[in-house]
């Protein structure tokens, strides 16, 4: 037997920092959750128990802490490019890193109608995300993506005239709720190191917003007939407004809400157009994903 693939590391490290600037006063908080896997000549810590290769993830989560420390942790695009080209730079036997970084949110409250100075909170369980990969001698690849953005449209969703057999029973329909849970990624053309991602710091925040906005309106303003046409719109919008980025892909899970026929209670009326109260559904859910390129 041989080893066909290979990675380790840490997951999970839980990292916040804070910024204090000086003038004002004024605290900005950054929380994520970093996680990092290497690849390169380690086949030995597994075959032959050879450790002499393990740079301990213990250690990893150490480098972490003190990247975050000496470098930028925002945006998470240049945080993920530091720390994964750390790895492949420090260790010879270390050919690729992976780095993936959650940022949690946490926004500034207002009080009293301003912006208050060192007070946030936890305005959803939304993460904007990045992974960036470290290859030896090929660059850094990054994807930057927005998860957990639970959407909901009370109408403007149809689903009809799909393919039927004898295996279907779902019928069309005309007018549906329409929910889910954005996983949305853009794929940036490959940097060739640490400094080019730099050089494109002010292009990654700008991009997040337009895929959001993008997102967003798109969802609430299309008349949807299918999940998986409003999300390609999506794709096309984002290609456009973002030149550099050269693949969009999303993963959308249809959390579906099941109409309730209670006309056997003194024939009440609550399905089609007389529909009010609904099931929510944990599961199962439609799950549609497309990568759309140039
Ligand atoms: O938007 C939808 N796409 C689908 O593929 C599907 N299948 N069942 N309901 C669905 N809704």
């Amino acid at each position: 037997p041989q080893v066909s693939a290979a990675q380790y590391g840490k997951d999970n490290i839980r990292v916040y920092k804070v910024h204090k600037d000086a003038k004002t006063g004024t605290q900005t908080v950054v929380e994520m959750t970093v996680c990092v896997l290497l690849k390169g000549d380690i086949e030995t810590s597994y075959t032959k128990a050879d450790n002499s290769v393990v740079v301990a993830t213990d250690t990893m989560k150490n480098t972490v802490y003190i990247m975050a420390k000496q470098h930028p942790v925002t945006p998470p695009e240049l945080f993920g490019a530091i720390v994964a080209s750390h790895f492949v730079e420090k260790y010879k036997h270390i050919h690729s890193a992976w780095v993936k970084v959650v940022t949690h949110r946490w926004t500034r409250l207002t009080v009293g109608g301003e912006p208050h100075p060192h007070s946030f909170f936890r305005d959803g369980s939304e993460t904007r995300n990045v992974e960036a990969t470290a290859d030896e001698g090929k660059g850094i690849s990054i994807r930057s993506a927005i998860a957990g953005l639970l959407v909901l449209k009370s109408t403007g969703s149809a689903f009809h005239s799909f393919y039927k057999d004898e295996y279907t029973t779902l019928p069309d329909v005309y007018n549906r709720i329409l929910s889910t849970e954005v996983d949305c990624g853009w794929t940036w053309s490959t940097f060739g190191s640490v400094a080019e991602v730099q050089s494109a710091v002010p292009k990654f925040d700008k991009a997040w917003e337009s895929a959001r906005t993008i997102t967003l309106e798109t969802f609430a303003k299309e008349s949807s007939p299918s999940v998986q046409n409003t999300l390609y719109k999506m794709c096309e919008q984002i290609l456009e407004a973002v030149s550099e980025v050269k693949a969009v892909d999303y993963s959308l899970p249809n959390k579906h809400y099941f109409e309730i026929d209670l006309s056997w209670h003194k024939g009440l009326k609550n399905t089609g157009k007389d529909a009010e109260v609904y099931a929510p559904q944990s599961d199962p859910n439609g799950l549609i994903q497309c990568t759309v390129t140039r």
